[in-house]
């Protein structure tokens, strides 16, 4: 059975970007439990990111990511990794990545950036992965994964 091991956030709703979140996973369940408004959803919400690159419903042009104005920056970058045990046992790393800019003369601009699909462990020499895709995957164990 393929599951989830550990969830990093930065820069989404009220997950700033100055700090990484990370929520580990544990079998055979997970509770997540905080106050309202804490970011339980959110999580739910970054998980289902990940795994299909679907971002909630309303939240075109930006919305899921830690608002600017609450971090006082022009441009926030967010980003969310999972690490999942596929069903054959191999450690896989989904990575997504995202950006707010704003500015005065052209509003709010929202701009998807690198998303990736690695084995977890795959680091090669300059640090650099070895990517499986960037794009969609249709196939085999990541079947659920649209990338
Ligand atoms: N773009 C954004 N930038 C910063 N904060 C945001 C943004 N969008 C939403 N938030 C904040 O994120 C929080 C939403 O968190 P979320 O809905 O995940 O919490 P929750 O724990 O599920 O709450 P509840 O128990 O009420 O359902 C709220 O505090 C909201 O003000």
């Amino acid at each position: 059975m393929s599951s989830l091991d550990k969830l990093a956030i930065r820069g989404i709703r009220s997950f700033d970007d100055k700090s990484i979140s990370v929520i580990e996973f544990f079998n055979p369940v997970t509770v997540i439990v905080g106050h309202n408004g804490s970011g339980k959803t959110t999580i739910i919400e970054c998980l289902k990111y990940a795994t299909t690159g679907d971002q909630p419903p309303n939240t075109k042009g930006g919305a899921f990511i830690h608002d600017p104005k609450m971090a006082n920056e022009k441009e926030v970058k967010a980003q969310v990794k999972l690490r999942f045990n596929t069903t054959d046992g191999r450690k896989m790393l989904a990575v997504r990545n995202m950006s707010v800019t704003t500015k005065k003369s052209a509003g709010v601009t929202f701009k998807t950036l690198e998303n990736l699909l690695a084995p977890a462990d795959s680091k090669e020499k300059g640090g650099k992965r070895n990517v499986i895709s960037t794009k969609k995957i249709h196939t085999g164990h990541y079947q659920s994964l649209r990338f």
